[in-house]
Protein backbone atom coordinates (compact mmCIF):
# COMPACT_ATOMS: atom_id res chain seq x y z
CA UNK A 1 0.00 0.00 0.00
CA UNK A 2 1.51 3.43 -1.04
CA UNK A 3 0.07 6.27 1.17
CA UNK A 4 -1.69 5.39 4.64
CA UNK A 5 -3.63 8.58 5.81
CA UNK A 6 -7.45 8.42 6.34
CA UNK A 7 -8.53 6.00 3.49
CA UNK A 8 -5.50 3.98 3.54
CA UNK A 9 -5.28 3.02 7.18
CA UNK A 10 -8.76 2.26 6.93
CA UNK A 11 -8.18 -0.54 4.26
CA UNK A 12 -4.63 -1.57 6.37
CA UNK A 13 -6.93 -1.63 9.59
CA UNK A 14 -9.73 -3.78 7.69
CA UNK A 15 -7.16 -6.21 6.25
CA UNK A 16 -5.60 -6.67 9.42
CA UNK A 17 -9.17 -7.35 10.87
CA UNK A 18 -10.25 -10.14 8.01
CA UNK A 19 -6.97 -11.90 9.01
CA UNK A 20 -4.61 -10.92 6.08
CA UNK A 21 -0.56 -12.09 6.79
CA UNK A 22 0.91 -8.47 8.29
CA UNK A 23 3.82 -10.22 6.74
CA UNK A 24 2.12 -9.96 3.46
CA UNK A 25 1.72 -6.50 3.81
CA UNK A 26 3.88 -3.19 2.91
CA UNK A 27 3.20 0.47 3.48
CA UNK A 28 4.91 2.98 1.40
CA UNK A 29 5.11 5.90 3.98
CA UNK A 30 7.87 8.98 4.07
CA UNK A 31 7.15 10.75 7.25
CA UNK A 32 8.96 8.46 10.20
CA UNK A 33 6.44 9.51 12.92
CA UNK A 34 3.61 8.26 10.85
CA UNK A 35 5.50 5.25 10.05
CA UNK A 36 6.17 4.44 13.65
CA UNK A 37 2.64 5.08 13.94
CA UNK A 38 1.73 2.06 11.74
CA UNK A 39 4.14 -0.04 12.59
CA UNK A 40 3.18 -0.26 16.27
CA UNK A 41 -0.32 0.09 15.73
CA UNK A 42 -0.92 -2.86 12.86
CA UNK A 43 2.82 -4.21 13.55
CA UNK A 44 3.27 -3.85 9.69
CA UNK A 45 6.23 -2.93 7.97
CA UNK A 46 7.07 0.34 6.32
CA UNK A 47 9.39 0.47 3.58
CA UNK A 48 9.86 2.89 0.70
CA UNK A 49 7.09 3.15 -2.05
CA UNK A 50 10.29 1.79 -4.28
CA UNK A 51 10.62 -1.25 -2.01
CA UNK A 52 7.14 -1.95 -1.89
CA UNK A 53 6.49 -1.68 -5.63
CA UNK A 54 9.24 -4.00 -6.48
CA UNK A 55 8.46 -6.91 -3.46
CA UNK A 56 4.01 -6.37 -3.87
CA UNK A 57 2.42 -8.42 -6.24
CA UNK A 58 -0.37 -6.33 -5.38
CA UNK A 59 -0.28 -2.33 -4.77
CA UNK A 60 -2.89 -0.46 -3.31
CA UNK A 61 -2.64 3.79 -4.15
CA UNK A 62 -3.68 5.35 -1.47
CA UNK A 63 -2.49 8.52 -2.25
CA UNK A 64 -4.05 11.94 -2.97
CA UNK A 65 -5.29 12.33 -7.00
CA UNK A 66 -2.99 15.49 -6.90
CA UNK A 67 -0.04 13.26 -5.74
CA UNK A 68 -0.64 10.24 -8.00
CA UNK A 69 1.32 11.30 -11.10
CA UNK A 70 4.59 11.76 -8.78
CA UNK A 71 4.02 8.29 -6.94
CA UNK A 72 3.26 6.67 -10.31
CA UNK A 73 6.81 8.46 -11.39
CA UNK A 74 8.48 7.12 -8.41
CA UNK A 75 7.61 3.51 -8.55
CA UNK A 76 6.90 2.95 -12.62
CA UNK A 77 10.91 1.62 -12.93
CA UNK A 78 10.56 -1.39 -10.90
CA UNK A 79 6.37 -2.08 -11.89
CA UNK A 80 6.37 -5.09 -14.07
CA UNK A 81 3.44 -6.75 -16.65
CA UNK A 82 0.61 -9.22 -14.70
CA UNK A 83 1.27 -6.90 -11.70
CA UNK A 84 -1.80 -5.08 -10.04
CA UNK A 85 -2.20 -1.43 -9.50
CA UNK A 86 -5.71 -1.07 -7.55
CA UNK A 87 -5.98 3.01 -7.16
CA UNK A 88 -8.68 4.13 -4.57
CA UNK A 89 -7.78 7.79 -5.79
CA UNK A 90 -10.96 10.20 -6.49
CA UNK A 91 -10.92 11.29 -10.21
CA UNK A 92 -7.77 9.28 -11.52
CA UNK A 93 -8.64 6.88 -14.60
CA UNK A 94 -7.40 3.70 -15.45
CA UNK A 95 -6.11 5.71 -18.56
CA UNK A 96 -4.30 8.52 -16.35
CA UNK A 97 -2.34 5.40 -14.90
CA UNK A 98 -1.54 3.19 -17.75
CA UNK A 99 -0.23 5.70 -19.80
CA UNK A 100 2.25 6.44 -16.61
CA UNK A 101 3.45 2.69 -15.99
CA UNK A 102 4.89 -0.22 -18.18
CA UNK A 103 3.09 -1.32 -20.96
CA UNK A 104 0.63 -4.72 -19.47
CA UNK A 105 0.77 -3.62 -15.69
CA UNK A 106 -3.06 -4.12 -14.63
CA UNK A 107 -5.18 -1.82 -13.60
CA UNK A 108 -8.13 -1.52 -11.18
CA UNK A 109 -10.06 1.97 -10.41
CA UNK A 110 -11.84 1.60 -6.91
CA UNK A 111 -14.15 4.04 -5.43
CA UNK A 112 -14.50 3.04 -1.53
CA UNK A 113 -16.09 4.94 1.54
CA UNK A 114 -14.54 5.52 4.90
CA UNK A 115 -17.69 3.44 6.86
CA UNK A 116 -14.76 0.46 5.49
CA UNK A 117 -13.63 1.53 8.72
CA UNK A 118 -16.36 -0.65 10.74
CA UNK A 119 -16.69 -3.20 7.90
CA UNK A 120 -19.62 -1.64 6.43
CA UNK A 121 -17.66 0.28 3.53
CA UNK A 122 -19.52 0.58 -0.06
CA UNK A 123 -16.64 0.18 -3.06
CA UNK A 124 -17.05 0.13 -6.74
CA UNK A 125 -14.42 -1.20 -9.46
CA UNK A 126 -13.64 -0.91 -12.63
CA UNK A 127 -11.25 -3.19 -14.88
CA UNK A 128 -8.75 -0.99 -17.25
CA UNK A 129 -7.59 -2.38 -19.88
CA UNK A 130 -4.61 -4.85 -19.25
CA UNK A 131 -7.06 -6.39 -16.78
CA UNK A 132 -8.12 -10.02 -16.77
CA UNK A 133 -11.04 -11.34 -14.35
CA UNK A 134 -8.03 -12.91 -12.22
CA UNK A 135 -7.38 -8.86 -11.49
CA UNK A 136 -10.65 -8.25 -10.77
CA UNK A 137 -11.24 -10.75 -8.65
CA UNK A 138 -8.47 -9.97 -6.46
CA UNK A 139 -9.46 -6.48 -6.40
CA UNK A 140 -12.83 -7.36 -5.20
CA UNK A 141 -10.83 -9.88 -2.34
CA UNK A 142 -9.66 -6.76 -1.35
CA UNK A 143 -12.24 -4.17 -0.73
CA UNK A 144 -14.55 -7.25 0.44
CA UNK A 145 -12.03 -7.17 3.41
CA UNK A 146 -14.09 -3.83 4.45
CA UNK A 147 -17.37 -4.21 2.86
CA UNK A 148 -20.01 -4.46 0.12
CA UNK A 149 -18.21 -4.73 -3.25
CA UNK A 150 -20.11 -3.66 -6.94
CA UNK A 151 -18.53 -3.89 -10.75
CA UNK A 152 -19.30 -0.79 -12.16
CA UNK A 153 -18.24 0.35 -16.06
CA UNK A 154 -15.47 3.51 -15.62
CA UNK A 155 -17.33 6.08 -16.90
CA UNK A 156 -19.58 5.67 -13.84
CA UNK A 157 -17.05 5.93 -11.35
CA UNK A 158 -17.12 10.15 -11.35
CA UNK A 159 -21.13 9.30 -10.49
CA UNK A 160 -20.14 6.59 -7.88
CA UNK A 161 -17.61 9.30 -6.00
CA UNK A 162 -20.34 11.79 -5.53
CA UNK A 163 -22.65 9.19 -4.24
CA UNK A 164 -21.35 6.79 -1.94
CA UNK A 165 -17.14 7.87 -2.30
CA UNK A 166 -18.39 11.65 -0.59
CA UNK A 167 -21.72 10.30 0.35
CA UNK A 168 -21.05 9.05 4.37
CA UNK A 169 -19.91 13.39 4.78
CA UNK A 170 -23.66 14.02 3.56
CA UNK A 171 -24.91 11.97 5.86
CA UNK A 172 -23.20 13.03 8.93
CA UNK A 173 -23.79 16.48 7.88
CA UNK A 174 -27.66 15.56 8.10
CA UNK A 175 -26.68 13.84 11.43
CA UNK A 176 -24.84 17.11 12.87
CA UNK A 177 -27.99 19.75 11.34
CA UNK A 178 -30.33 17.06 12.98
CA UNK A 179 -28.68 17.14 16.45
CA UNK A 180 -28.10 20.74 16.78
CA UNK A 181 -31.61 21.56 15.30
CA UNK A 182 -32.52 19.01 18.59
CA UNK A 183 -30.45 21.51 20.95
CA UNK A 184 -32.15 24.66 19.85
CA UNK A 185 -35.72 22.62 20.33
CA UNK A 186 -34.22 22.58 24.08
CA UNK A 187 -32.96 19.04 24.39
CA UNK A 188 -29.89 18.10 26.07
CA UNK A 189 -27.01 18.05 23.46
CA UNK A 190 -26.54 13.85 24.80
CA UNK A 191 -29.97 13.32 24.13
CA UNK A 192 -30.26 14.93 20.74
CA UNK A 193 -27.05 12.49 19.56
CA UNK A 194 -28.87 9.58 21.00
CA UNK A 195 -31.80 10.12 19.53
CA UNK A 196 -30.65 11.10 16.13
CA UNK A 197 -27.94 8.47 15.73
CA UNK A 198 -30.63 5.27 16.49
CA UNK A 199 -32.88 7.14 13.58
CA UNK A 200 -30.31 6.98 11.25
CA UNK A 201 -29.75 3.69 12.00
CA UNK A 202 -33.11 2.20 12.55
CA UNK A 203 -34.09 3.74 9.17
CA UNK A 204 -30.41 2.00 7.37
CA UNK A 205 -31.28 -1.01 8.79
CA UNK A 206 -35.26 -0.63 7.71
CA UNK A 207 -34.18 0.12 4.22
CA UNK A 208 -31.38 -2.81 3.86
CA UNK A 209 -33.97 -5.26 5.52
CA UNK A 210 -37.59 -4.17 4.45
CA UNK A 211 -36.40 -3.51 0.73
CA UNK A 212 -38.94 -1.04 0.24
CA UNK A 213 -38.84 1.89 -2.14
CA UNK A 214 -37.61 5.34 0.20
CA UNK A 215 -40.80 6.50 -0.44
CA UNK A 216 -43.36 4.21 0.87
CA UNK A 217 -40.70 3.87 3.78
CA UNK A 218 -41.38 7.99 4.16
CA UNK A 219 -44.65 7.83 3.49
CA UNK A 220 -45.53 5.57 6.39
CA UNK A 221 -44.30 7.75 9.12
CA UNK A 222 -46.42 11.13 7.34
CA UNK A 223 -49.58 11.17 8.84
CA UNK A 224 -52.22 13.09 7.28
CA UNK A 225 -51.67 16.69 8.94
CA UNK A 226 -49.33 15.93 10.94
CA UNK A 227 -45.71 16.42 12.34
CA UNK A 228 -43.77 15.06 9.52
CA UNK A 229 -45.84 16.52 6.97
CA UNK A 230 -45.15 19.66 8.25
CA UNK A 231 -41.31 19.00 8.51
CA UNK A 232 -40.80 17.68 4.70
CA UNK A 233 -42.89 21.03 3.99
CA UNK A 234 -40.30 23.38 4.98
CA UNK A 235 -37.86 20.62 3.82
CA UNK A 236 -39.54 21.31 -0.25
CA UNK A 237 -39.77 25.41 0.76
CA UNK A 238 -35.83 25.00 1.69
CA UNK A 239 -35.46 23.27 -1.55
CA UNK A 240 -33.20 20.51 -0.41
CA UNK A 241 -34.05 18.18 -2.85
CA UNK A 242 -32.46 20.21 -5.27
CA UNK A 243 -29.55 20.93 -3.25
CA UNK A 244 -28.78 17.82 -2.98
CA UNK A 245 -29.46 17.49 -6.81
CA UNK A 246 -26.45 20.46 -6.89
CA UNK A 247 -24.44 19.18 -4.58
CA UNK A 248 -23.96 15.60 -6.46
CA UNK A 249 -23.47 17.41 -9.80
CA UNK A 250 -20.87 19.53 -8.19
CA UNK A 251 -18.48 16.42 -6.57
CA UNK A 252 -18.92 14.89 -9.84
CA UNK A 253 -17.34 17.36 -11.68
CA UNK A 254 -14.38 18.06 -8.94
CA UNK A 255 -14.07 13.89 -9.77
CA UNK A 256 -13.49 14.65 -13.67
CA UNK A 257 -11.52 17.75 -12.87
CA UNK A 258 -8.63 16.22 -10.59
CA UNK A 259 -6.85 14.29 -12.86
CA UNK A 260 -6.32 17.08 -14.42
CA UNK A 261 -4.51 18.73 -11.19
N1 LIG B 1 -11.25 9.94 2.67
C1 LIG B 1 -12.23 9.38 1.99
O1 LIG B 1 -13.40 9.32 2.43
C2 LIG B 1 -11.97 8.78 0.66
C3 LIG B 1 -10.76 8.95 0.00
N2 LIG B 1 -10.57 8.42 -1.24
C4 LIG B 1 -9.31 8.59 -1.93
O2 LIG B 1 -8.28 8.07 -1.14
C5 LIG B 1 -7.09 8.79 -1.40
C6 LIG B 1 -6.47 9.21 -0.08
O3 LIG B 1 -7.40 10.06 0.57
P1 LIG B 1 -7.29 10.33 2.13
O4 LIG B 1 -6.82 9.10 2.80
O5 LIG B 1 -8.56 10.95 2.53
O6 LIG B 1 -6.13 11.43 2.14
P2 LIG B 1 -4.97 11.62 3.20
O7 LIG B 1 -4.35 12.93 2.91
O8 LIG B 1 -5.47 11.32 4.57
O9 LIG B 1 -3.95 10.45 2.82
C7 LIG B 1 -3.02 10.51 1.78
C8 LIG B 1 -1.76 9.88 2.29
O10 LIG B 1 -0.85 9.77 1.23
C9 LIG B 1 0.43 10.05 1.75
N3 LIG B 1 1.33 10.41 0.67
C10 LIG B 1 1.39 11.56 -0.05
N4 LIG B 1 2.39 11.50 -0.95
C11 LIG B 1 2.97 10.28 -0.77
C12 LIG B 1 4.06 9.62 -1.38
N5 LIG B 1 4.77 10.21 -2.36
N6 LIG B 1 4.39 8.39 -0.94
C13 LIG B 1 3.71 7.77 0.05
N7 LIG B 1 2.66 8.36 0.67
C14 LIG B 1 2.31 9.58 0.27
C15 LIG B 1 0.18 11.16 2.72
O11 LIG B 1 1.28 11.26 3.61
P3 LIG B 1 1.66 12.68 4.29
O12 LIG B 1 0.53 13.00 5.20
O13 LIG B 1 2.94 12.35 4.95
O14 LIG B 1 1.78 13.65 3.14
C16 LIG B 1 -1.09 10.68 3.40
O15 LIG B 1 -0.78 9.82 4.48
C17 LIG B 1 -7.45 9.99 -2.26
O16 LIG B 1 -7.03 9.77 -3.56
C18 LIG B 1 -8.97 10.06 -2.17
O17 LIG B 1 -9.54 10.52 -3.36
C19 LIG B 1 -11.54 7.68 -1.87
C20 LIG B 1 -12.75 7.50 -1.26
C21 LIG B 1 -13.07 8.01 0.04
O1 LIG C 1 -13.42 14.28 -0.94
C1 LIG C 1 -12.74 13.55 -1.67
O2 LIG C 1 -12.19 14.01 -2.69
C2 LIG C 1 -12.60 12.07 -1.36
C3 LIG C 1 -13.13 11.23 -2.48
C4 LIG C 1 -14.43 10.71 -2.01
C5 LIG C 1 -14.45 11.02 -0.60
N1 LIG C 1 -13.41 11.73 -0.24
Amino acid sequence: MIGAGVMGETLLSGLVRAGRRVDQLLVGEKREERAAELQERYGVAVVSNLDAATKADTVALVVKPQDMADVLAEISSVLRPGQLLVSLAAGITTDFIESRVPHGVAVVRVMPNTPALVDQGMSAISAGSHCDEEHLVEAEALMASVGKVVRVPEKQQDAVTAISGSGPAYVFFVVESMIEAGVHLGLPRSTASELVIQTLVGSALMLRETGEHPTVLREQVTSPGGTTAAALRELEIHRVRAAFLAALEAARDRSRELAGG
